[in-house]
């Protein structure tokens, strides 16, 4: 570790502390993220998830793993140095992101789940804070609860953010898939449009409660699986009929409301993969020109290996005044907000505690808009923990009470039916506006 200065701590997760540093030989600027928990061998390292599922991947869109160190016990990983986390990127924005800016940074992430499940990895973590931003670069960083895909359930241990938390998670299915990257995908590209969460639960009970209020309840058609996965948890669903999404994020077109309503399906099988989402009308005004056929300006200010892309409008029309260029789009994320937001060194530290039934009851009860605040990462088996078949024990009773007052707020209206813009042929299907009334809105802005 003496080959490295340690500049400034820039971020405190669960598993370590990551510090900005300096590499004495080459003067590299690079993150340094040293594990919390002790390694007393070099075995227990290389077995770790980050340094197994990150060795293998290498793609612009994918925080690099330089070097592993372990010394005096202590573990150290060294990264590719970024900039923001998108979390700070949103926090103290005021204007919201244009729709380019947003369609560039999502196709981004797309491109290195794309790349990172077709190699047999999923994720499991997505959230804003683990979306790294250099200026128009974006990558997903934080291997930690990266799985192999082919590695086989059941997967008991698995913890998320709660406010990107698949359903199926939630209702602790044990064979989930890389689509539960693609749920959190749906919520973040949300919240990247509306600049606050779509889905704030405070408790596991309460998320449940929050999505269901959003996209409206399962049905039968829309995930039977999901009624099973209820059922054998004892659990009902509050019968709620969603709102428009469009009236929720208003400044979001058509395809991206599409997109976020195909991303956010209760179904994982009918949320579009990775692959498929880069290929849905929200990106298909625009097309990707790989950096080998850039003109030389357009590559000017980018890294040959970053891989990111130049926006432009198929007529050749600039249909905003958001950037398409990379420099254009460069000062439009770095310049302006984010540098408030670096200066004011936001983090947003993960709540490890585990939830408390009453007080999640009580959030429920009184219906509290959502803070925005930092989700915990809880336990995987909270939402039935302790539930016996029957359902008397405090979550159970957690449940009970959000399920009646549920019902007390159901606004009676027809589900909607699901989302379906991949036809069977493969074509995209772009499904007219709903008309369902606006049920609650987040009044809160994105705050510290
Ligand atoms: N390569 C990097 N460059 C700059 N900052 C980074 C880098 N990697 C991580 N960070 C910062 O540190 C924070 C925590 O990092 P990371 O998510 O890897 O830690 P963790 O302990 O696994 O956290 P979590 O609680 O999300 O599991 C990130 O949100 C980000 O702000």
């Amino acid at each position: 570790m003496e080959r490295y200065k340690l500049i400034k701590e820039v971020g405190d997760g669960t598993f370590g502390n990551v510090w900005r540093a300096i590499s004495k030989q080459t003067g590299e600027v690079v993150a340094i993220k040293k594990m919390k928990k002790k390694y007393y061998s070099w075995e227990e390292c290389v077995n770790l998830r980050e340094v197994k599922s990150l060795r293998k991947m290498n793609h612009p869109n994918i925080v690099k793993l330089k070097e592993v160190i372990r010394e005096n016990d202590i573990l150290y990983f060294v990264f590719e140095y970024m900039e923001f986390n998108l979390y700070q990127l949103m926090k103290d924005r005021v204007k919201l992101f244009c729709e380019a800016d947003i369609r560039n940074l999502c196709f981004q992430v797309f491109q290195g789940l794309a790349y990172m499940h077709q190699r047999g990895y999923f994720h499991r973590d997505l959230k804003p804070e683990n979306l790294l931003v250099t200026k128009d670069i974006i990558k997903i960083a934080d291997f930690g609860l990266a799985r192999e895909i082919s590695s086989q359930p059941p997967y008991t241990e698995y913890v998320s953010t709660r406010w990107y938390r698949a359903p199926e998670v939630l209702l602790q299915s044990c064979i989930y898939s890389s689509k539960v990257d693609m749920w959190a995908m749906g919520a973040i590209m949300a919240e990247l449009c509306n600049l606050r969460p779509l889905f704030p639960g405070v408790s596991e009970a309460d998320e449940i409660y929050k999505i269901c209020s959003v996209i409206g309840s399962p049905t039968n058609e829309s995930w039977v699986d999901g009624h099973y996965l209820a059922r054998d948890i004892n659990y009902q669903f509050p019968q709620l009929a969603g709102v428009d999404l469009s009236a929720l994020i208003p400044s979001a077109s058509k395809d991206a409301i599409n997109l976020i309503k195909a991303l956010c399906s209760w179904d994982p099988s009918k949320r579009p993969t990775a692959v498929e989402a880069l290929q849905h009308p929200f990106f298909q005004s625009y097309f990707y020109v790989p950096p080998s056929l850039r003109p030389r300006s357009s590559v000017a200010r980018t890294p040959p290996s970053a891989g990111t892309r130049v926006l432009l409008d198929q007529q050749g029309v600039r249909r905003s005044s958001g950037a398409l260029s990379n420099s254009k789009l460069t000062n439009n994320l770095s310049s302006q907000k984010l540098n408030a937001s670096l200066s004011a060194g936001v983090q947003r530290k993960l709540d490890m505690v585990n939830e408390d039934a009453n007080k999640s009851d009580k959030s429920l009860k009184t219906t509290k808009q959502a803070k925005y605040r930092p989700p915990a990462k809880n336990s995987p088996n909270s939402l039935n923990k302790g539930m016996t078949v029957h359902g008397v024990s405090g979550a159970a009773e957690k449940l009970e009470n959000m399920t009646i007052g549920a019902r007390r707020q159901s606004l009676g209206q027809p589900h909607p039916p699901g989302v379906n813009w991949i036809s069977e042929s493969g074509n995209f299907l772009i499904r007219p506006g709903q008309e369902i009334k606006s049920g609650r809105t987040y009044s809160r802005k994105v705050a510290g």
